[in-house]
C-alpha cells in the first residue's frame, strides 16, 4: 500500500446487504471504491454489534484493494492478531477504547500493516501529537460511532483543520467517518481530509442486482470533494 493524499472514497459495508457481503464488496470496487471500510462493533464500546474476524476473513476474499477495518471494540488488544490475520490492510482502533493506545498501535504495526487511530467527536486532538510517529491514519469520527445514517457533526471540521496543521506533510491519512455526503465531503476535503468513509450515501438507491447507483454516488462524492480542492 503506497501513500497518496489523493481523495479516496471508502464505502462502509455497514450499509450493505449483510447477507451478501461478498457480492457487495465486488460491486462497490467495480463501481469505483478506493478502499472498503469494514465496521466491527462489539455492543460494549458502542451500542451495536456487527461481526468479528472470521467474517472479515471471509469478506477479504472478495476485496482486491484495501480492506480498512474500523474496530469499535473494547478491549481491543486481545483481538489485534485475529483481525490482522483476517487480511486487513489498515486496522484502526479508538483512542477511547483503552489505556494503552501506544501498545495497540505497536501491535498493529508489528503485523506489517497500517495503524489507524480513531477519535470520537468529543475527543480533542492533543493526544495525537505524541503518537504521530506511530500512526499511518487518523480517523475523525463525524458522528458518534455505532450506527450508519447519522447526521454529520459540523464542529468536527475545525478539528480536521487543526489535525492537518499538526500532521503537516507527514505521510499520515486523515480519514472522515460518519455523515459524509455530497454536501459534507467538500467541507472535510477543504479542511485537509483525504479518506472519506461513506455508508448510506454510497449504498442509497442501489443493490447487488443494480449497482450503477453505487458508482454514481461514489463519483458524486468524489467530485464534490475534489471541487473543494480547486
Ligand atoms: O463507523 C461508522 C459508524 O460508527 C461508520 O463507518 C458508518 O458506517 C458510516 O455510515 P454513514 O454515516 O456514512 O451512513
Ligand atoms: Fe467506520
Amino acid at each position: 500500500m503506497t501513500f497518496s493524499r489523493d481523495i479516496k472514497i471508502a464505502p462502509s459495508i455497514l450499509s450493505a446487504d449483510f447477507a451478501n457481503f461478498g457480492a457487495e464488496c465486488e460491486a462497490i470496487e467495480t463501481q469505483g471504491a478506493d478502499w472498503v471500510h469494514v465496521d466491527v462493533m462489539d455492543g460494549h464500546f458502542v451500542p451495536n454489534i456487527t461481526f468479528g474476524p472470521s467474517t472479515c476473513a471471509a469478506i477479504r476474499k472478495h476485496i482486491k484493494g484495501v480492506m480498512d477495518v474500523h474496530l469499535m471494540i473494547a478491549p481491543v488488544d486481545p483481538y489485534i492478531d485475529a483481525f490482522a490475520q483476517s487480511g486487513a490492510d489498515v486496522i484502526t482502533a479508538h483512542l477511547e477504547a483503552g489505556p494503552h493506545i501506544h501498545r495497540t498501535l505497536q501491535a498493529i504495526r508489528a503485523h506489517g500493516i497500517k495503524a489507524g487511530l480513531a477519535l470520537n467527536p468529543g475527543t480533542p486532538i492533543a493526544a495525537v501529537e505524541h503518537l504521530l510517529d506511530m500512526v499511518d491514519l487518523v480517523c475523525v469520527m463525524t458522528v458518534n460511532p455505532g450506527f450508519g445514517g447519522q447526521k454529520f457533526i459540523t464542529s468536527q471540521v475545525a478539528k480536521v483543520q487543526a489535525l492537518r496543521a499538526m500532521i503537516g506533510d507527514r505521510p499520515i491519512h486523515i480519514e472522515i467517518d460518519g455523515g459524509v455526503t455530497v454536501e459534507t465531503a467538500p467541507l472535510v476535503a477543504a479542511a485537509g481530509a483525504d479518506v472519506l468513509v461513506a455508508g448510506s450515501a454510497v449504498f442509497k438507491g442501489g443493490s447487488v442486482g443494480n449497482p450503477a447507483p453505487y458508482g454514481a454516488n461514489i463519483r458524486a462524492i468524489r467530485a464534490a470533494a475534489m471541487a473543494a480542492l480547486g
